[in-house]
């Protein structure tokens, strides 16, 4: 043995002299964990694209997480890369395991697969400087985009220590929206769809200007006006995973905390209905202690739990959102979405919080030409001109607009049927509108004589008492 350790090190000595080409190995699993390397996944999934065009002997599988068929080089087998002129050759090899051993968890480890990147000498400087992060970060990328995306959830902090250890769970996150269906006014799509994309190219940005990478997006608008599915738009077409926080679950601070950090990069993170999930409305700490001195007995909230439940305060949300803590990822979007946006505190909806305001409004005609698009198939119609006055006078969501487009019937046009259906429905609309201008109106009236006959009554009361 030792003879044949001299022998191999003078060997590779000697060859290292006259050959020029430089090699490096990286295994499949290193360390004690028997975990994948992330560089050797890298790797896998850069060579695949190279490897099914080049190479004759392939692997087929499904990775872990993955939505595509991956090929991969199977062993032995060798593939040539390019990059900025220089040529390298990656081979995939396997070791025999020499352990005589059994395991007791026979995993693949046992067999030795590494990747061997072979270079001529010349090239070693842009191996270190970019070639080898180009590989990992390309492979990364190509990772991220064929991985199934998910959409998780909170779980209540009572259960994060017993059978249940995981602060989130998840579920695979399929939903047909995107951008092209949501109905929106063009020029306010096209904005919005500007804003995400130099946001996801932002890295270097970010880091230039200082800033954590992340951004916020308050959407807010009456109910049914498309603020969930904007969110799932939004996802689908930046390709990332959605974090669906439910604020009133979280116990206090320090766990809401938590749930971010276990969040991922390449996410976005919601919290719907703002206004509802926390007495927000209280504004920031100093007052609600105000409210409690007048008021010693702790109110209770909406489901009859008393105030200690969820102690998450706005202060401790404002420092989720923009706080030390929220740098410790990147690449995320946090989304807020409400009804009243009035009714938030300043400080919540401030830019650097809440970066982006998107209103999402009743149904313009912009919107339902993207309705009629998807619902009908029609790009014009002789209806569509009322429809466009009628919209300008009335205010209905897109969800009841759609409602409209979905066929009922079989017979006869259904787009006639459908757009006929739509104008009554305006119609109605408009009528309603106008009984409640006309009952209030005749409210407003009888206050104002109340108010009158009391003024009057007063000053009865007064000159009387004067006498
Ligand atoms: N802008 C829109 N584009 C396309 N579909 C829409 C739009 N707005 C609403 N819809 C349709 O109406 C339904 C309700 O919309 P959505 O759930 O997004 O409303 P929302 O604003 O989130 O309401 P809420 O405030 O009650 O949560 C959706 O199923 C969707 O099909
Ligand atoms: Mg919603």
């Amino acid at each position: 043995y030792q003879l044949r350790g001299y022998v191999e090190k003078y060997a590779q000595r000697l060859f290292g002299f006259f050959n020029p080409y430089v090699q490096i190995k990286i295994h499949e699993y290193t360390g004690e964990r028997f975990e994948q390397s992330e560089a050797y996944a890298a790797i896998q999934t850069y060579l695949s694209t190279n490897s099914s065009k080049q190479g004759k002997r392939l692997k087929a599988d499904i990775a872990k997480n993955s939505k595509n068929l991956s090929l991969s080089m199977d062993d032995n087998e060798e593939v040539i890369d390019e990059y900025k002129g220089a040529q390298f050759w990656w081979a995939s090899h396997k070791t025999m395991s020499d352990k005589q051993t059994l395991s007791f968890y026979p995993t693949d480890a046992d067999d030795n697969r590494y990747y061997m990147l072979t270079f001529h000498k010349r090239h070693r400087g842009l191996v270190t400087d970019s070639y080898m992060n180009h590989v990992l970060e390309e492979g990364k990328a190509i990772g991220v985009k064929n991985r199934l995306r998910k959409l998780y959830t909170n779980n209540p902090s009572d259960n994060w220590y017993g059978y249940n250890k995981s602060v989130w769970s998840h579920v695979l996150f399929r939903h047909p929206s995107t951008f092209r269906t949501l109905a929106m006014d063009a020029e306010k799509k096209k904005e919005i769809i500007a804003d995400l994309t130099s946001f996801s190219k932002g890295r270097d940005y970010y880091e230039k200007i200082g800033k954590a990478w992340k951004r916020g997006y308050l959407l807010y608008g009456p109910p049914g006006t498309g603020k969930s599915t904007m969110i799932a738009a939004i996802a689908n077409f930046l390709d990332y995973d959605i974090y669906d926080l439910e604020l009133t679950t979280v116990k206090n601070n320090t766990d809401l905390r938590k749930l971010l950090i276990e969040t991922s990069n390449k996410s976005v993170i919601v919290i719907e209905d703002i206004d509802c999930s926390l007495d927000l409305t209280g504004q920031r700490k100093k007052k609600t202690k105000e409210k409690e001195k007048k008021d010693p007995i702790p109110k209770k909230d909406k489901e009859g739990n008393s105030d200690g439940d969820s102690k998450v305060t706005l202060s401790g949300l404002l420092n989720f959102i923009d706080g030390l803590w929220s740098a410790c990822g990147e690449e995320r979007i946090i989304i807020f979405t409400t009804n009243y946006k009035d009714k938030l505190d300043p400080a919540l909806v401030r830019r650097g919080r809440m970066d982006k305001h998107i209103e999402m409004s009743y149904c313009t005609f912009g919107a339902f030409k993207v309705l009629a698009k998807n619902y009908l198939d029609l790009d014009s119609h002789h209806l569509f001109e009322t429809v466009e006055q009628m919209l300008e006078k009335t205010q209905i969501t897109p969800a009841d607009v759609s409602e409209n487009l979905m066929p009922k019937t079989v017979d006869g046009n259904f787009a006639d049927v459908c757009l006929e259906n739509l104008v009554q429905a305006l119609k109605d609309v408009q009528e309603e509108a106008r009984l409640k201008a006309v009952e209030e109106a005749k409210e407003h009236d009888s206050c104002t004589k109340d108010e009158l006959n009391v003024d009057a009554a007063l000053a009865e009361i007064v000159t009387k008492d004067n006498d």
